[in-house]
């Protein structure tokens, strides 16, 4: 049975994932993690999540309870402290948070470099699947199409463009034997000059309780392909991070130490 600690816990995605452990066979929920202060602290996590009392209070440091992989979805800054105690304690991590700037990607690449970790800007198995039609798409078109991103999520989201949006850029990017820093443009106002074909656009809507809605255009000449793929609930998210989790645990390949990625888990890397 792998020991899961839940990072974030009192969030939208800790309470998706609360329930999604309890409900997966082959885990057990033995710690959950909210930031210190609280209001969630000294809570029962199950009670919290809505799948009835599961005997696990809410404690507010990582590296004082017990656990073989932590799953984090939280905020940039505290993500990096968990990576931190997971790689001085040798436990796993997967990592869900988004948002993350050029430094703290490169503290994570050098964590990981000596603990194995899972990093992903979407668990959800649709959405990968989704990136694997887009390197298609973008081999067969090449440069005879323009590429746009665009997503939609909740009003409370704080990061823009989400992280499955950029991983999408990416994929076409690199498909395209584009850099991503190079062609990126994020939204368009006012005189912009006409669109240069190289471009990746990223378009940004925010609202409502949206789980996350994203669509990569390919604009030909007479003709437009769009994939599209759209969450309905966080299940989804969560379901494919505990996958991660058990991946982490048992899987050969992720006894040697390195940032995997969901495509990883999946075997479709
Ligand atoms: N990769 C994926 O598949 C997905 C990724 N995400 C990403 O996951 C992250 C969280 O999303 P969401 O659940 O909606 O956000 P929430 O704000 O609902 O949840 C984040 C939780 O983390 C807590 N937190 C902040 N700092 C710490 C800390 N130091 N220790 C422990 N807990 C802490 C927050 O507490 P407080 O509110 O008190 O600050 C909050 O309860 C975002 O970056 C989002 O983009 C979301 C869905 C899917
Ligand atoms: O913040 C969210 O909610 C989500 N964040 C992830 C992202 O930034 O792509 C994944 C999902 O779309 C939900």
């Amino acid at each position: 049975m792998t020991r899961i600690a839940i990072c974030g816990a009192g969030g939208r995605m800790g309470r998706a994932l609360i329930a999604a452990v309890h409900a997966a066979e082959g885990v057990q929920l033995s710690a959950a993690i909210e930031r210190n202060g609280s209001e969630f602290l000294g809570q029962d996590a199950g009670e919290l999540a809505g799948v009835g009392r599961l005997g696990v209070s809410i404690t507010d440091d990582l590296a004082q309870v017990d656990f073989d992989v932590a799953i984090d979805f939280t905020a940039p800054a505290a993500t990096i402290i968990h990576a931190g105690v997971c790689q001085r304690l040798g436990r796993g991590l997967v990592i869900g948070t988004t948002g993350l700037n050029a430094e703290q990607k490169a503290e994570l690449a050098a964590l990981s470099a000596e603990q194995a970790m899972v990093y992903s800007g979407n668990y959800s198995v649709g959405v990968n699947v989704s990136l694997k039609m887009l390197e298609l798409a973008a081999k067969a078109f090449g440069d005879s199409v323009d590429i746009d991103v665009l997503e939609a999520h909740h009003r409370h989201k704080v990061d823009a463009p989400s992280g499955t949006a950029l991983m999408m850029g990416e994929a076409v990017a690199s498909a395209l034997g584009r850099n991503l820093d190079e062609v990126a443009v994020y939204a368009r106002h006012g005189h912009t000059g006409a669109r240069e074909r190289q471009q990746i656009g990223f378009q940004t809507l925010r609202g409502g309780d949206t789980v996350g809605d994203h669509t990569v255009f390919f604009f030909g000449e007479g003709e437009r392909v769009e994939v599209r793929h759209v969450a309905t609930n966080r299940a989804n998210f969560a379901t494919g991070a505990v996958r991660s989790a058990r991946w982490l645990a048992s899987d050969k390949t992720a006894q040697t130490p390195a940032l995997y990625s969901m495509q990883d888990v999946l075997g479709l890397s």
